[in-house]
């Protein structure tokens, strides 16, 4: 049942059936692991008064809520499974239950499922899904973040080649994330996923000074095109455990996001590995839902 559910949720449905088993597990390359300073104590309290955002002005031309957003996975192209493994460590199968620590709750099942018991046997109306993109430089922490967002815990990942996709329930606000594969190679179909999406997250690896520019280039070049005309744009200062990793105002600042005026804009510092800052961001995208 369990790698039923999974298999739903993933997009290669017909791969892990024909594997069967838990072949699929896998952890990530020890070329890509990290040395992982000592976290440092990053309170609540902290990390929600380390968000700034924008534009600073009446937001008049703010994305908001598309009347036209649906979000059809059938639209979308096919990636690979490159999630966390459940082999690795964490359960198979995200919990039933939702965390009892969080205000929000992740939905473990499958989309279609989802959707069928609802309008089949209980006739309530189904509720509409808000498209998100998960982007940002392979090593980000994408992946770890869309699994702590589900599951309320670090998974193990490799790098994902292609993408994953999960329902994230925030406050009755549902969320259809797609986590997409950050390497150079698979920048250039980023685009395919950009129909109907009202949110984009941009995950940043706070520590990786060098590759800021790439990701500026990368931010830019998605705020042009005009399928993202009126996303709205969460950015993760992520790894903010790392010692000497930027903070969410220096990437701010570096990023410029101050000149961004055509898109909503939040900067969020956060740990994956711990879950702090998450939900700060979640908060603000779903206080969003509804802006024009
Ligand atoms: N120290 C630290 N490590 C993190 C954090 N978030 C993620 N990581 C680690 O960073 C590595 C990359 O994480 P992933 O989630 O796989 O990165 P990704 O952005 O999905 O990478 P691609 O799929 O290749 O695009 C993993 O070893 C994670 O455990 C964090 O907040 N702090
Ligand atoms: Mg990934």
């Amino acid at each position: 049942t369990h790698l039923t559910q999974r298999c739903r949720q993933s997009h290669h449905f017909s791969v892990l059936y024909s594997i069967g088993k838990k072949t699929f597990t896998a952890n990530r390359p020890s070329g890509r692991s990290e040395e992982r300073a000592r976290p440092t104590h990053l309170g609540a309290e902290d990390l929600l008064h380390s968000g700034l955002t924008g534009p600073h002005r009446t937001a008049t031309t703010c994305g908001g809520v598309r009347d036209d957003a649906r979000s059809d996975a059938s639209q979308q192209p096919r990636g690979s499974w490159g999630g966390p493994r459940p082999g690795a460590g964490p359960p198979s199968c995200p919990p039933l239950q939702p965390p009892a620590r969080r205000s929000w709750v992740a939905s473990a099942r499958g989309r279609r499922h989802h959707r069928c018991s609802r309008s089949c046997l209980s006739g309530f109306r189904v509720p509409r899904e808000h498209k998100v993109i998960i982007v940002g430089l392979d090593n980000a922490g994408k992946t770890t973040i869309l699994y702590q967002f589900l599951m309320n815990e670090v998974v193990h990942t490799s790098p994902t080649i292609g993408s994953n996709v999960e329902e994230i329930v925030v406050k009755n606000t549902h969320f259809l994330m797609w986590d997409i594969g950050g390497q150079e190679s698979l920048r250039s179909s980023w685009n395919t996923y950009y129909s109907n999406t009202e949110f984009i997250i941009l995950v940043v690896d706070s520590i990786d000074r060098e590759r800021l520019s790439i990701t500026k280039e990368e931010l830019y070049r998605m705020l042009a095109h005009e399928d993202l005309r009126k996303a709205a744009v969460l950015i993760f200062a992520n790894k903010q455990d790392m010692k000497g990793c930027m903070t969410a105002a220096e990437i701010s600042a570096y990023l410029t996001l101050s000149s961004i005026k055509d898109h909503p804009w939040h900067i969020q510092s956060c740990c994956a590995l711990t879950g702090e800052g998450l939900c700060q961001g979640l908060e603000w995208m779903t206080s969003r839902i509804g802006v024009r």
